[in-house]
């Protein structure tokens, strides 16, 4: 086989109070296309994707190189072609979506050693927690927790995301990278909003199993970490605080930020939306696009050609 082609859906992370917990899986692509080669090469195509590095110090070929490590096979010279509409560094995913790719397409070339259970393992341990990781891998709404010891199985359980369910994206015009986002989270949190989360997250399971969406404005509220990075984030606080009053089931900062997602269903919806938040982020002086996404109930899809 010469050539192996994968298809990784971008995703949102932790939707309110599953904080390193939830995610949920877009139709919003990264293709990644790999084969052997006489000496390494990355070849991007992509807003933002011009900017990675295109050798061996690329994230894509290290986590490749660490899977063939893994096999007990030596490390190899790659030829990689990526096609990504996933805006970088914007809480959308990337990494997770690139770690993903790497991981799945490096395995397809050597032929699947590893199942999509201790793939997953691997790329916990690479991005550090399971939420957009899970959500790019088995696509739809992924609920899952780091193993209590490094050998075992990654829990987790994949259910299928409502199809009528849209996401508006609203993608501000900067970068906010992850390992900043989470240095503004405090190192204790008071034992009522410890309460106040374990309850909200579990509604908001429940709600999302059974496609109870009048309950998802309730139950997306969080107090574990959008207090917090609402300082980096403008006008945040004020779409979380009134989106439900503007066409949306319910609202969370995407990931670590600083997109912003607000649930919504039908055109009249999104068109209210969209005025609201570019009242907001107008008032902020933030320039930022948007997107509508639906989900992806597949994951990532592999193909030898
Ligand atoms: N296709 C890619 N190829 C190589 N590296 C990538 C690719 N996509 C993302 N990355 C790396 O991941 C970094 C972004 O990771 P980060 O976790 O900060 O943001 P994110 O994954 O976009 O958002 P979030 O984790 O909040 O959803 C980029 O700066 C880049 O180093
Ligand atoms: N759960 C992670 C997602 C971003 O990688 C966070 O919010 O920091």
């Amino acid at each position: 086989m010469n050539k192996v082609r994968v298809i990784v859906p971008a995703s949102t992370a932790n939707l309110g109070p599953g904080f390193d917990t939830l995610g949920m899986a877009f139709q919003l692509y990264t293709t990644i296309e790999l084969r052997y080669a006489e000496k390494t090469e990355i070849r991007m195509n992509g807003p933002e994707l011009d900017k990675l590095p295109t050798d061996k110090s690329n994230l894509l070929y290290q986590i490749a190189a660490q899977l063939f490590a893994e096999a007990g096979r030596p490390a190899p010279e790659l030829l990689f072609e990526v096609e990504s509409t996933v805006p970088l560094t914007r809480g959308l995913g990337s990494s997770a979506a690139a770690i993903v790719g790497a991981l799945v397409s490096a395995n397809a070339l050597l032929d699947e050693p590893f199942t999509r259970e201790q793939l997953f393992a691997m790329a916990c341990r690479l991005e550090g927690h399971p939420d957009n990781v899970g959500a790019s891998l088995f696509g739809g709404f992924v609920v899952a927790t780091m193993p209590d010891t490094e050998q075992a199985a990654v829990p987790y359980v994949r259910f299928t995301a409502p199809e009528q369910l849209h996401a508006l994206a609203v993608i501000p015009d900067f970068w906010l990278s992850t390992e900043k986002a989470r240095t503004v989270l405090p190192d204790l949190y008071r034992k009522e909003d410890m309460i106040y989360n374990v309850g909200h997250s579990s509604l908001l399971v429940a709600a999302l199993a059974q496609g109870r969406l009048d309950l998802l404005a309730s139950a997306m509220q969080d107090r574990l970490h959008q207090p917090y990075r609402a300082q980096l984030v403008p006008g945040l606080s004020e779409i979380l605080a009134s989106a439900a009053e503007h066409g949306a089931w319910g609202a969370a900062l995407s990931g670590a930020g600083p997109t912003i997602i607000c649930f919504y269903t039908g055109e009249t919806n999104r068109q209210q939306l969209l005025s609201f938040v570019d009242r907001i982020m107008v008032k902020h002086q933030v320039g930022y696009q948007t997107l509508t996404l639906l989900p992806d109930n597949d994951g990532v899809q592999v193909s030898k050609i």
